[in-house]
């Protein structure tokens, strides 16, 4: 590699992919139909859900948190001189759709991209559907002509800083709560449920998602005691389950657990979102809302830690990693930081991983079994 080459090399952007979410209520039905489509949610909970949107105007947060995420990428991007790597937004569920914003990115001249997803943890939804949703944007792209290739960031729960990001957060709602319900406090890490084979499945020997969930919870746990001197009780729970009752999702259930443990004289409590980057509708109305409502209703004090969001030491991590990734594709041996037991994730996904237990077959790009699809002149003429 000559001198010159740029830390992003060989990578022409990087591309955020996140959920999608409704801008207004119109968007609320026709983005739950998209998240839902094949996957055999009950209609009860469609509606449900639905009316969680409606009570927000109709309009989820995630999408001016991820133009927030995108605007601190591209100060940090170009604070490290990677002003000309360029940075695009796509998603899953909403516009922008992540096959409109690789076209364009295409159009712009990009040849090979890097995909760095809203997930921090290994499971079907937080990283295979992802790389599905790149191997049909692919596909589709092919099919008009435009070649292009993908990479994906490795997993970043383990990342100096979404730690840092994550203790701090504890730490400030702990201060939060009143002195004399304070050293007792129960941390509740939450998470999202998911289906319990889903959860069998995740990663590449299976189980990733909660010993993952379990590791950050229990490094910040160390790093509490370490800051507060007090070895805070603590647990990892679930939240917003879906899907039918007869399946078996991740328990237990947040609002369940915060009355256990108000019922064994817990005197206050932290929920720390770690399963989410930033405060979508699942901290909003399934934390905020009625978890909130739980607890007051048992008289117990709660203060909610903030989402890693847009921590200065989170986006430092992440764009660590952009730049890791780069330089091991252009034949550098980058040193791999990860904390804790669980070390650095695989780069490239290998088969198997995160299996989707509904269609098998479905094509995910970034993986050990994925080829770029060969273009094929549109038309077929001239
Ligand atoms: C692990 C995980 C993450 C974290 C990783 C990641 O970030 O990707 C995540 C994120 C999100 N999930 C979101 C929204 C929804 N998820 C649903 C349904 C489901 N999620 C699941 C799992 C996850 N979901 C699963 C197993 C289902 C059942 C259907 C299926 O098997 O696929 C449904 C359908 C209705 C319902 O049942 O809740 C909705 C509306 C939003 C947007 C929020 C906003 O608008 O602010 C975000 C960021
Ligand atoms: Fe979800």
């Amino acid at each position: 590699m000559s001198a010159e080459t740029s830390p992003s090399a060989p990578y022409d952007a990087l591309v955020l992919l996140s959920f999608g979410g409704p801008e207004g209520p119109d968007d609320v039905v026709p983005f739950l139909e998209n998240v839902t489509r094949g996957r055999g949610i009950p209609r009860e909970r469609l509606v449900e859900v639905g009316e969680h949107y409606f009570a927000f105007g109709g309009r989820s947060p995630i999408n001016d948190q991820n133009k927030e995420l995108l605007a601190a990428l591209r100060a940090e991007l170009d604070a490290r001189g990677l002003d000309g790597l360029p940075l695009v937004w796509g998603n899953r569920n909403w516009d922008p759709y992540l096959t409109d914003t690789l076209r364009e990115a295409h159009e712009a001249g990009a040849r090979r991209v890097l995909v760095l997803t809203t997930s921090a943890y290994a499971s079907y939804s937080g990283c295979r559907q992802y790389r599905e949703d790149v191997a049909a944007s692919l596909i589709a792209l092919a099919g008009e002509g435009r070649a292009l290739r993908a990479d994906k960031v490795r997993h970043y729960f383990n990342a100096p800083g979404f730690l840092d990001a994550n203790t701090d957060a504890v730490l400030a709602a702990l201060d939060e709560l009143d002195d004399d319900v304070r050293a007792g406090a129960h941390l509740v890490f939450t998470t999202h449920s998911i289906p319990t084979g889903m959860a069998e499945a995740a990663g590449p020997g299976g189980g990733a998602y909660v010993a993952q969930h379990e590791a950050v919870r229990a490094e910040v746990v160390r790093r509490v005691a370490e800051r507060t001197g007090v070895e805070h009780p603590s647990a990892l729970v679930y939240c917003s389950r879906s899907g039918p009752p007869s399946q078996p999702w991740l328990e237990p259930d947040v609002n369940d657990h915060l009355e256990a443990v108000s019922a064994e004289g817990a005197p206050s409590a932290v929920v720390a979102p770690i399963g989410f980057i930033s405060d979508h509708m699942e901290v909003k109305y399934d934390l905020d809302t009625e978890a909130a409502e739980t607890a007051e209703g048992l008289g117990l004090p709660v203060a909610r830690a903030a989402t890693a969001g847009v921590h200065a030491a989170f986006v430092r991590s992440l764009v660590d990693l952009v730049v890791e990734r780069a330089a091991a594709e252009h034949g550098e041996a980058p040193q791999r930081v990860a904390v804790g037991p669980l070390g650095p994730s695989h780069d490239v996904c290998p088969v198997g991983c995160c299996r989707n237990l509904r269609t098998p077959d479905k094509p995910a790009a970034c993986g050990a079994d994925w080829t770029d699809p060969a273009v094929t002149a549109p038309g077929g003429g001239a």
